[in-house]
């Protein structure tokens, strides 16, 4: 049995485990991911953030001494990014004193993020968004709409829905494997007033999720699209967040961090421990 110290965290119910491996001797497996996620044999948790100092990340060429955010999916697969993640991040960073100063630079396979603590709300730099017009379906039982593509750093397909209470996610969406080779998160959007949407996700590594940020930041550049204008609230079913788009996105909500304690967890199959 190996025990780590391990936090949990929601942004807008998007619920992640937390663990520090400031010189990177942890190396989570696969399995240790899909452990800790898992909601009755582990913690649980949407995915896990390994707070690591940037050096230690090969492929990182910023500033070494950054925390990075080494992003799993619960399934165990790595994403570039993830926003309600980083809120979290960022506010766990805060409350251990691993990080003091209200602006929080965080580095991500997606690049940098800057995460600015506003007492309750977390408002961070999420970093240019870039947006395919070219359509592309995305299918659900017999329903199939055309989707647009919007990359967050991470990959996004973008519905127009009439209404989002309908829709089952308990199943995949099918989507074009040429145009999303790495998979996709597949967020469905129904506007409700002006600057306001509903939104529902399901997420790639995942399922479906109470939220995700980067897919409310692809919505919101998708809403811009559709029916114009740069500040929207996209409604999820954990809540709220704000998003801005100008020279970069701006994703705004709370992150909280609601347990700190020890896991143990199971040795790995067939090695010697
Ligand atoms: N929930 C996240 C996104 C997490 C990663 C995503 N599932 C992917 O594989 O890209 C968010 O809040 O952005």
């Amino acid at each position: 049995m190996r025990s780590w110290s391990v936090a949990k965290g929601h942004g807008t119910e998007n619920d992640f485990v937390i663990i520090v491996d400031r010189h990177g001797m942890l190396a989570p497996s696969d399995g240790d991911v899909r452990f800790l996620c898992d909601r009755r044999a582990g913690i649980g948790g949407d995915g896990l953030l390994r707070a690591i100092k940037a050096q230690h990340i090969p492929e990182w060429d910023g500033d070494p001494d950054l925390w990075f955010m080494d992003y799993r999916n619960a399934d165990g697969s790595i994403s570039e990014m993830c926003g309600n993640g980083v809120r979290v991040f960022a506010r766990f960073l805060n409350e251990e004193g691993l990080a003091n100063d209200p602006l929080i630079p965080i580095g991500t396979r997606a690049g940098l993020r800057t995460a600015h603590l506003e007492r309750d709300l977390i408002r961070v730099d999420m970093g240019p968004v870039t947006l395919d017009e070219q359509t592309t379906p995305i299918r659900l039982g017999d329903r199939e709409w055309a989707a647009i593509g919007v990359d967050v750093g991470n990959p996004h397909a973008v519905c127009e829905v009439d209404d989002v209470d309908t829709l089952d996610l308990t199943r995949a969406p099918g989507f074009s494997s040429e145009r999303f080779p790495r998979g996709v998160n597949v967020e469905f959007v129904q506007r409700i007033s002006e600057h306001q949407v509903r939104m529902r996700v399901f997420e790639r590594g995942v399922g479906e999720t109470r939220s995700c940020g980067t897919g409310t930041v692809a919505a919101a550049a998708a809403a811009r699209h559709w029916y114009g204008g740069d500040s929207w609230q996209v409604d999820v079913l954990g809540g709220q967040l704000q998003i801005e788009l100008a020279d970069q996105a701006y994703l705004t909500g709370p992150a909280v961090v609601v347990l700190r304690g020890e896991v143990l967890l199971p040795d790995p199959p067939g090695g010697d421990h």
